[in-house]
């Protein structure tokens, strides 16, 4: 019976109305519900959503509005700083005696809830919390001593035998819910900034095309596995490609499934197919589940009710539940540890893991980010995660094990950035991930335990194809050498089309010099382990029990390091001498520190080895879709286009990576990843504000400007044939007093060419084009330069690619026709399309469009007409040597702009 006149259900991450207590509290309590979002990513400090989870909490809360409708209520969505605030002001206006909620187990959201309990309480208003989120809270399952377990196994056994069943989900309310006054004003979801920039959220709209982030998307999906993919999870879970499992998370998250309907859909096989790489062996539901969208409980119940079927029928799959059970037992455990545990987002929970000696070496992070470390699973892992933002447990743990071990570098870089980039971002789940693979955890492999990448693949790809689908570029290799292209024989290479250190990278580290590097790290751990049963380690187990959140300490505990330094005698610069050689590739090809260069292989070959643009750049990312609009039109354009287009863009700070990111095939190389490499955690600052600080990183790297500046590289330009480069050509050429010529052009939009020809850069109409005429086309291009650079020989060229300027000139009309026409140069067919006429005239896909010119069927829709529309437009705003000219100036400008507002801070 309601005894109170006005109550408040606050949402948060449990975005569901059935298995809801708190909406079933409110309910029971109140004559009028008002059901409240408030939205203030600021207060999740350095862990505010990434750009992946902003698009999906914009959606979910769509979700859970309609449905709020549907029943006659109204979801009121609140803009904050902090929800306390938010919270306060809005029972001030209703006059609220009661506020219900759901728990959050996060250290962010703990502090943050007791507070409003806190301040609600002391105000005389009832505050009620409830578990909507896990089978059993965290204080519930304790050992004997009332401790918290510190191994998944004995904690996971014990909630299997707790003597009472997880609550069962609650049924969703029926009937009409109570109306929410009219004059309660609500901002529409679409008022909502959801996103850091309206690009950002152009960025993430390919998601819709993969993701449905409604609750009965995820219960469709739970079905659809505890059909098809539980019976054989036992063996089928470790195939990686993608739907071996439920890809619930996010819907769970946000509470917005029950666990009824989840358990239908690939349960049956859960045992042997969920670590299957190359096809759907798992749930795929971590999305929904994070969001809460689905109920944890209806999926454990409906899992249990499938069991019991099987069993009726005779069909023995109990192995197959308990093991995909035990998935949903990792995300239990990870709340768990971070309940009882709250610095494992920033910490190792085993205290001599903090002696690891990292590596802190930007490049290799950003190779590994950008799936350019010359191993496949690791790269293919990666771009799957740009794509998809989401990628399999099994590639998650391969990609951060060679993050961290054969790399050295700091766990906590690795879960910001999948934070950052993963469409089920979890903060709990995301620490348990990298705490284990990095050995922090008992439980866990000693840190000087490697993964056998050999083994890996062998197991988990066995033919190949997950890497195929990722890595187009390696897609022709045998199945003998897909996952490792550096053992293929030189002709096995030319006839697959791969040239390794050009369209694909030599391998970052060696296998013999990473256990190198571990073994020496290890030493290093070893030494500051604590001998058994020492103070400050929980029952021998070397666990530093601490109970209250720390502060954050620096990847690398100096204090344990110096120690360890002086027992060993070693200077703490002779120690980093003694770890392996990295050999690292950027994103535009270009060699961005190369270190060692007695042992350097050969970087780079030919610069004509591109085809015909059937799907792939020439660093092995292949073309999907980048939606843009120009004007009525809307663009079709593959990632280096996207790339382009967002570097395009001057002051879009995530540049090429946000677009790229969702360009459907992979990631597009830009450097809108750096958002979280530059993250200094130490000042705790957040992915929006260091995005600001990124200002280089449109398409080219910051590094490599800021390199260039150190080196004063100076363009000029030189009127003349160009046949030295190109034979028969006639384009400009610029000449760079150093080999960089991405930064010369403030991008990796002339990079191609620059570094094709080491210190001589073609500029050709459709480089001037996508690397930029015009202010804005400088920071144009994206990797796409030695693409645009074939393309617009293939394009504006005869037969013997004779071709450029003069025409381009003279008859850019002509140019522009030509542009729809296949040409042969060199034996190969290129078919080049009026993007790279078109790029000339739209400053927002300057640079992509010269690279989306290669691209065979990446451009659509594109009429001639329009085409030579933007080529009127081309023609009144650059003209010749004289814009080229202006073109090299404003360059160097910027860069000298970019380069003071990316210079380290102080
Ligand atoms: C370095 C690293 C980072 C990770 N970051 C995240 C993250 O941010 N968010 C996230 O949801 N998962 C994370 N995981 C765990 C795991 O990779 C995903 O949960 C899983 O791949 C999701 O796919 P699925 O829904 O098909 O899983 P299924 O196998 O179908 O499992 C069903 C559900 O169980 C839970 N689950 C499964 N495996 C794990 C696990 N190992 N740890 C915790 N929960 C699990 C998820 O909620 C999942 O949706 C991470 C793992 C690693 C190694």
């Amino acid at each position: 019976m309601a005894q109170l006149n006005v109550a408040i259900v606050w949402f948060r991450r449990d975005l569901r109305l059935y298995d809801n207590p708190a909406l079933v509290a409110a309910l029971n309590s109140a004559r009028t519900v008002i059901p409240l979002y408030i939205w203030a990513p600021e207060e999740e400090g350095q862990f505010q959503p990434g750009r992946q989870t902003r698009w999906w909490s914009k959606h979910s809360v769509m979700c859970i509005a309609q449905s709020l409708e549907q029943l006659g209520s109204r979801l009121v969505i609140r803009r904050a700083r902090e929800s306390v605030e938010g919270l306060k002001a809005f029972i001030t206006e209703t006059g609220a005696e009661a506020v219900f909620f759901n728990h959050l187990y996060d250290s962010i959201s703990m502090v943050r809830d007791q507070q409003v309990k806190d301040d609600l309480r002391s105000n005389r208003i009832l505050v009620s919390s409830f578990n909507a989120d896990l089978l059993y809270e965290p204080w519930e399952v304790l050992d004997e001593q009332q401790q918290p377990y510190t191994t998944f196994k004995s904690y996971w056994d014990r909630c299997l035998a707790m003597p009472y069943a997880p609550p069962l989900p609650l049924p969703e309310p029926t009937g009409p819910l109570p109306a929410v006054p009219e004059h309660y004003s609500s901002m529409s979801v679409h008022e909502v900034d959801w996103f850091f920039t309206r690009e950002q959220e152009a960025s993430t709209e390919a998601l819709t095309h993969r993701w449905d982030p409604a609750g009965s998307a995820a219960v469709a999906r739970l079905e659809a596995f505890l059909e098809q993919g539980l019976p054989s999870f036992e063996h089928d879970r470790a195939k990686t490609n993608c739907e071996s499992t439920t890809m619930l998370s996010p819907w769970i998250h946000f509470g917005s499934i029950s666990t009824q309907t989840c358990l239908t859909c690939g349960l049956p096989s859960f045992e042997h197919d969920r670590a299957k790489t190359d096809r759907e062996s798992t749930t795929m539901l971590s999305p929904w589940i994070h969001f809460g969208s689905i109920s944890v409980r209806h999926i454990y119940y409906r899992v249990a009710q499938k069991h019991a079927e099987w069993q009726a029928a005779g069909r023995d799959k109990g192995r197959s539940c308990l093991d995909f059970l035990q998935q949903m037992g990792y995300r239990e455990y990870s709340r768990y540890l971070a309940f009882h545990f709250p610095f494992i987002t920033e910490r190792s929970m085993l205290a001599h893991l903090r002696a690891v000696p990292w590596r802190l070496d930007q490049d290799a992070f950003k190779a590994w980010r950008q799936g350019l470390t010359g191993y496949p699973l690791v790269d293919a892992g990666m771009r799957q995660l740009w794509s998809m933002g989401w990628c399999h447990n099994r590639v998650r743990v391969v990609a951060s094990h060679f993050m961290v071990k054969h790399l050295l570098l700091p766990w906590q870089w690795g879960l910001k950035h999948l934070w950052d980039c993963q469409i089920d971002a979890d903060l709990e789940c995301d620490a348990l991930g990298w705490q284990y693979v990095s050995g922090c955890l008992s439980d866990a492999h000693p840190f000087s335990y490697m993964i056998d990448m050999e083994q890996e693949w062998r197991r988990f790809d066995p033919d190949g194809h997950y890497v195929r689908r990722w890595l187009p570029v390696l897609s022709q290799l045998p199945n003998e050498f897909i996952h490792q292209p550096w053992a293929a024989p030189p002709e096995v290479l030319e006839d697959a089309g791969v040239e390794l250190g050009f369209n694909y990278p030599w391998p970052i580290i060696a296998p013999d010099a990473a256990k190198e590097g571990v073994a020496l790290a290890s030493a290093v751990v070893e030494r500051c382990a604590p001998s058994s049963g020492s103070s400050g380690s929980s029952s021998g187990t070397g666990y530093s029990l601490t109970p209250h959140k720390e502060p954050y300490r620096p990847p690398t505990d100096p204090s344990l390091m110096s120690s360890f330094l002086a027992a060993s005698q070693l200077e703490p610069s002779s120690w980093r001498d003694k770890l392996p050689p990295l050999y690292i590739h950027s994103a535009t090809g270009h060699p961005l520190s190369l270190r060692h260069s007695a042992q350097q292989r050969p970087m780079w070959g030919p610069s004509m080895q591109q085809q015909d643009g059937t799907g792939f750049d020439h660093m092995g990312r292949f073309y999907g879709l980048y939606r843009g609009r120009m004007g009525q039109q809307q663009l079709l354009l593959g990632p280096a286009a996207a790339a382009a287009a967002a570097g395009a863009k001057r002051g879009l700070r995530q540049g090429s990576g946000g677009s790229g990111e969702l360009s459907g095939g992979t990631f597009a190389g830009g450097d809108g990843e750096l958002s979280y490499s530059q993250i200094d955690s130490e000042s705790g600052d957040n992915g929006a504000a260091l995005m600001e600080d990124v200002s280089s990183s449109a398409a080219g790297s910051q590094e490599l400007r800021w390199q260039q500046q150190q080196q004063q590289c100076e363009v000029e330009v030189e009127d003349g044939d160009s046949s030295e480069l190109l034979p028969g050509s006639g384009g400009k050429r610029f000449k760079l007093q150093q080999q960089l010529g991405a930064g010369a052009f403030g991008g990796g939009g002339s990079s191609g060419g620059g570094r094709a020809e080491s210190s001589e850069l073609l500029v050709v109409p459709s480089v001037s084009a996508g690397g930029g005429v015009g202010a804005d086309g400088l920071l144009a291009g994206g990797f796409g330069g030695r693409m645009r650079f074939d393309a617009a020989a293939a394009a504006g060229g005869d037969e013997d690619a004779d071709m450029m300027d003069d025409d381009y000139e003279e008859d850019e009309e002509h140019q522009a026709r030509r542009y729809y026409a296949g040409r042969q140069m060199h034996g190969r067919r290129f078919v080049a399309r009026p993007a790279a006429s078109l790029s000339t005239a739209c400053s927002h896909f300057k640079g992509g469009a010269g690279a989306g010119a290669l691209d065979d069927g990446a451009v659509e829709s594109i009429g001639e007409d329009d085409v030579m529309q933007q080529v009127e437009q081309q023609q009144q705003q650059q003209r010749g040597d004289e814009k080229l000219l202006l073109v090299a100036e404003a360059a160097r400008l910027q860069d000298l702009q970019l380069e003071a507002s990316s210079r380290p801070r102080q």
